[in-house]
């Protein structure tokens, strides 16, 4: 909450004129039922005939103004929650993008997808309107008891006789649909998860005849969401009706006390009248704690979970400042030196070591889970060595800072991930104004130019309508387009045929400038020109040289050399 108010102090001014408004509100309201007493006392009892204009005008001007006033404060709290609410978007939407890869590893969409969504609206609705509400309903209690005391001190106590009880009531109540909200919270963001990725998988879903599993498992949270909802009201139906008797029996203690003082003469009509119009000033506010309480629950559960995206600080920051870097710096020099690398206490890596001068290729093959994602990972810093150190041109890569780091680099991931844009859009990710033209060359994306609309094709989320090679290559061509110094493959030929692969990789002496290339392979032919091979297991550099030192070796490399022979022997010849 503390963070919401943070937010609040840049619209101190309009908070200023919405308060303003409220009180004047409160003002004029607690004027008019003092003029239905003398309406009543002095005008129709006490025949002063000549007040009637008087008072008839005050009251038909207070209500003017009043809805003039309510209108402004409404629109002013609306205005500044809704510009509260689109700020801490803008500011989470900012932080999780600064967030390191290993928060992304143990966080999923649909909760993230939550927090930006539903969290931000309870925040909206709070500011907006609940908080206003809130302070107004406290003024009105306190300006509304004040004048009853004023009026008639002993029916005033008489008619507060039942706040205490609704007090605690209403704290409870608080304290119970608290819990309650921050298990939907939770919920919302699981239901969200489960849609999320029921969609997204939708194809494997189908391949796989999941359909109804997929529907129960819904079926069963949507269930869950329902059972706390119920339970939510069922804490709701315990404490609120309470709460509506006991204020509503405030009125009914007026109106039988009070009527026995003016049958006693010890009060007038006229004051009973407005006493009973101020007692509805304090019934209010005690009927709306209740919904009021369980709005504030709600937006307090929600801020509790946002913050809590807030407080989650990035892990991958700068070592120290070398303000004399920029992108020119490097040339794409890049040095393991005894690097190790643990996810929480397991060593994925171990000392490893090598040494990539610009424009060498290194390829890195081995088991699937030996470790080669993970070493490249390493060179953006997506995650942070454990021991050793790797330097770019001379520099360690946590002193680079990271935006000048990651221009120099250009990754194509294992996932082909393209944005539901056109071709073109895609392609220029990084590089706005450079031509597409040639990334589409070197990349072999040839076929975009078979496309209804070339270029500009629009293409789903994941590249719908495409193929695997035809996805793999615009994100190859996003690379080529972003004129790095490195170069990291990831698996990225792997769904090309072996003629486009190998024009592909030759095409990379062809890129404008000089470019070190980290190739991860699974296939011979992907690696087979590389300055130099790596052969990781379990985390270890296991045997490493050229293509030729490598089949000399008759090690791990020769073994699947032998194993793709036949495919090889093919592409031999095409060589
Ligand atoms: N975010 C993570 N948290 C914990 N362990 C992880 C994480 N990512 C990967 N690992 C583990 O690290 C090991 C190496 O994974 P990595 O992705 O580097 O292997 P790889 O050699 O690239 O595999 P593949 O060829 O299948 O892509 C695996 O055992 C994997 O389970």
């Amino acid at each position: 909450m503390k963070k919401i108010f943070k937010y609040l102090k840049k619209y101190k001014l309009l908070i200023f004129f919405a308060f303003f408004c409220m009180i004047a509100g409160i003002i004029l309201d607690m004027i008019n039922p003092y003029l239905m007493k003398i309406m009543v006392d002095d005008v129709l009892i006490g025949n002063k005939r000549n007040l009637l204009k008087t008072v008839l005008l005050g009251i038909a001007g207070i209500s003017l103004s009043r809805a003039l006033l309510g209108y402004l404060r409404e629109f002013t709290f609306d205005y500044i929650g809704g510009k509260v609410q689109g700020n801490i978007r803008k500011d989470l939407f900012k932080h999780i993008q600064s967030l390191h890869f290993g928060f992304f590893d143990k966080m999923n969409t649909g909760e993230l997808m939550s927090r930006i969504g539903n969290d931000i609206d309870n925040i909206w609705s709070l500011v907006g309107f609940g908080m206003g509400l809130l302070i107004e309903n406290i003024l009105y209690f306190i300006t509304a008891s004040s004048i009853i005391f004023f009026l008639n001190w002993k029916l005033a106590l008489i008619s507060l006789l039942t706040t205490p009880l609704i007090a605690y009531l209403a704290f409870e109540f608080e304290k119970k649909i608290g819990e309650a909200f921050e298990k939907i919270s939770d919920q919302n963001a699981e239901i969200n998860t489960t849609a999320q990725e029921n969609i997204s998988g939708v194809r494997l879903v189908k391949a796989f005849t999941r359909e109804k599993y997929e529907i129960k498992k819904f079926l069963t949270m949507n269930e869950k969401n329902y059972d706390l909802n119920v339970e939510k009201l069922r804490i709701w139906g315990r404490y609120f009706p309470l709460i509506e008797f006991l204020s509503d029996l405030s009125v009914v203690l007026v109106v039988v006390f009070g009527g026995m003082m003016v049958i006693g003469e010890k009060l007038s009509i006229g004051t009973l009248i407005s006493f009973s119009q101020y007692i509805w000033m304090l019934i209010w506010p005690m009927r709306e704690i209740g919904w009021l309480f369980n709005m504030f629950s709600e937006s307090k559960a929600s801020a509790k979970k946002i913050n809590k995206i807030f407080d989650t600080k990035p892990e991958i920051f700068l070592n120290k400042e070398t303000n004399n870097l920029n992108k020119e710096t490097f040339k794409g020099h890049v040095i393991f030196k005894n690097v190790s690398f643990k996810y929480e206490d397991e060593y994925i890596l171990k000392n490893i070591n090598l040494e990539a001068k610009p424009g060498n290729t290194i390829a890195i093959m081995g088991p699937t889970g030996s470790g080669k994602t993970t070493l490249i990972n390493l060179i953006s810093r997506f995650y942070e060595v454990s021991e050793g150190e790797i330097t770019f041109d001379g520099y360690n890569v946590k002193d680079i800072p990271l935006n000048i780091l990651r221009k120099n680099i250009a990754n194509v991931f294992q996932d082909n991930f393209l944005f539901s844009e056109s071709v073109k859009e895609n392609i220029k990710f990084v590089n706005k104004n450079e031509s597409i033209n040639e990334a589409i060359k070197l990349s072999c994306s040839n076929f975009v130019y078979n496309l209804k609309e070339k270029e500009n094709t629009i293409i789903g989320e994941r590249g719908i309508g495409l193929s695997g090679g035809q996805k793999q290559r615009l994100t190859i061509a996003r690379a080529f387009n972003k004129n790095s110094k490195v170069l990291i493959l990831d698996d990225a030929t792997s769904a090309l045929d072996m003629d486009t692969e190998f024009e592909l990789l030759k095409n990379l002496k062809k890129l404008p400038n000089k470019v070190t290339t980290f190739i991860i392979g699974h296939r011979i032919s992907a690696v087979k020109n590389a300055d130099e091979i790596i052969f990781i297991e379990n985390g270890e550099i296991v045997e490493r040289g050229t293509h030729d030192e490598l089949l000399q070796k008759k090690g791990k490399y020769y073994e699947i050399y032998e194993q793709q022979f036949k495919d090889f022997k093919e592409i031999k010849e095409v060589l």
